[in-house]
């Protein structure tokens, strides 16, 4: 399947900027959920999977075109796996990447270095319509561990605590396209699209 047009059903400015990137290589026409009057729907489930399929549904259903979504966050193995699904709302409403991150320091201030690993999820749903029984679902990670302080200007959400060992860099202090090719974000739409092309039966 390669829909003339998708609609990204998202409300972050963050996630839309890299899905804009991640897509112009592809060629397929990519708009946010907003320019067809889509707002954020209540993320009840307890899965990634759950939450994204509820955003897929919600933007397909109002735009009337295929929808993908992403639901993302940061599991920390020193918070038995918090914040996770609720990620973008750890600090509570209104959402603000700057009081998330404060809280993650603040939960982790007595973990030392070298006990703060954590990992990205993304999970994409990609439905054809709103009604669409074969969801395609993807889901990556990306492996890294929490600093004691934040780096970097880049990126978004909890970028600058995210630091990457192999790179001696936060994800903030990535360039995009270095957090295109090596993010759960971007690895996991890489194998989206290929499973698009055929890789998962007819589309
Ligand atoms: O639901 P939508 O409208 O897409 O936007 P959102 O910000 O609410 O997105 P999620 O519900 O998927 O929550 C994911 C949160 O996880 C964090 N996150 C996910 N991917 C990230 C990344 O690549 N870099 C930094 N933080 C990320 C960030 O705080 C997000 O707000
Ligand atoms: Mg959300």
């Amino acid at each position: 399947m390669t829909p003339a047009l998708l609609v990204l059903a998202s409300g972050n400015a963050g996630k839309l900027r890299e899905f804009h990137q991640l897509f112009a290589p592809f060629g397929f026409a990519v708009r946010p959920q907003a320019d067809f009057g889509v707002a954020d729907v209540e993320e009840t489930g307890l899965t990634f999977v759950e939450n994204a399929l509820l955003k897929a549904r919600e933007a397909s259903r109002l735009s009337g075109l295929p929808a993908l979504a992403d639901d993302s966050g940061l599991e920390v193995d020193a918070l038995n796996g918090a914040p996770g699904i609720y990620s973008a709302r750890y600090a509570g409403e209104p959402k603000s990447d700057a009081r998330n991150n404060a809280r993650l320091l603040a939960s982790l201030a007595e973990v030392p270095e070298g006990r703060r690993r954590a990992r990205y999820w993304c999970v994409l749903v990609l439905l054809r319509h709103a009604e669409d029984p074969v969801p395609l679902i993807v889901q990556r990670s990306w492996e890294g561990e929490i600093l004691l302080a934040p780096r970097g200007e880049g990126g978004f959400g909890y970028d600058p605590l995210f630091w990457l060992p192999d790179h001696g860099a936060s994800a903030a202090e990535l360039t995009a396209e270095q957090k295109n090719r090596l993010s759960h974000r971007g690895r996991a739409l890489q194998a989206l699209v290929a499973a698009m092309d055929g890789g998962q039966g007819e589309r």
